[in-house]
């Protein structure tokens, strides 16, 4: 679990987070929606560390990060997976090594171990004898399967993923955000999904925290979302082409 509280973050006279506080929780797929520019990516960076809140606290678990020393957030950053935007394999290693590439950093293993525990997340994600390719060599499905595999490769505690789908096909994208589902059950991970697509929402929503200019605007799951009144939501649910069109269909049987 992940709480936030009252977290404000500023670029020089610009206040981007305005006192947010939710909570992201254990075993969930946890979704940041909202609007482009509403600090989404923001939040992100907050929650793991990159930027620092001028004001608030961001607790992993029971302690907050800003009462860890350098040893505590160490260990902090060895229990953090990341899928960003892209996937942001490298490009000059090959599969096989792109995965091993956080056990090499975080872990003393022997050459064996890491090669064993690559394999079996390549598996997990459906991918076999793909492990001498370059990421060039494989589709952008595939590549975005890699890049769960390493996320995921030091088993992580959270899971923080930006726009995991973006520039993937309906299908696979769907296909990539059950997996992430998938894994988030299977090993209990606090998974935080940054997104803006509907789609996701209605697949995996199962806590989402929706931000309007820096505010939690609104928060609940993929049942309520299309139950509340709250104009925040509404305005967001359809300003997608696709639920302005299923929204009319219905309006029109009425
Ligand atoms: N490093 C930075 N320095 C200055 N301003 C920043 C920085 N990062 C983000 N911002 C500003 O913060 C605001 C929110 O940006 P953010 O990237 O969080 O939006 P978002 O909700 O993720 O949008 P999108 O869906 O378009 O990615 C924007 O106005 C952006 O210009």
């Amino acid at each position: 679990m992940i709480k936030v509280e009252d977290v404000h973050k500023s670029f020089g006279s610009e206040e981007i987070l305005k006192g947010i506080s939710t909570t992201f929780e254990k075993g969930k797929t946890n979704l940041i929606i909202g609007q482009s520019g509403s600090g989404k990516t923001v939040m992100l960076k907050c929650l793991i560390g990159l930027f620092r809140p001028e004001e608030g606290r961001i607790y992993y678990e029971d302690k907050a990060i800003q009462d860890m020393d350098e040893e505590e957030q160490r260990e902090l950053r060895e229990q953090i997976g990341m899928l960003f935007q892209g996937g942001a394999l490298f490009d000059s290693m090959t599969i096989e090594e792109n995965v091993m590439f956080p056990l090499r950093m975080f872990t003393k293993q022997k050459k064996a171990d890491m090669l064993a525990r690559v394999n079996e997340v390549l598996k997990r994600v459906d991918l076999e004898n793909v492990n001498k390719k370059f990421p060039a060599q494989i589709s952008g499905g595939m590549q975005k399967r890699v890049s769960i595999a390493r996320a995921i490769v030091n088993k992580p505690k959270f899971l923080f993923c930006d726009e995991p789908n973006s520039g993937l096909d309906p299908r696979t994208a769907t296909l990539i955000d059950n997996l992430i589902q998938e894994i988030t059950h299977e090993n209990d991970i606090t998974t935080v999904v940054v997104t803006h697509d509907m789609n996701s929402v209605m697949e995996i929503g199962e806590n989402i925290v929706l931000l309007k200019k820096g505010k939690l605007a609104w928060q609940g799951d993929k049942e309520d979302i299309f139950k509340t009144d709250n104009k925040d939501v509404v305005n967001f649910v359809y300003s997608s082409d696709l639920f302005k069109k299923i929204r009319n269909v219905q309006l029109k049987e009425e």
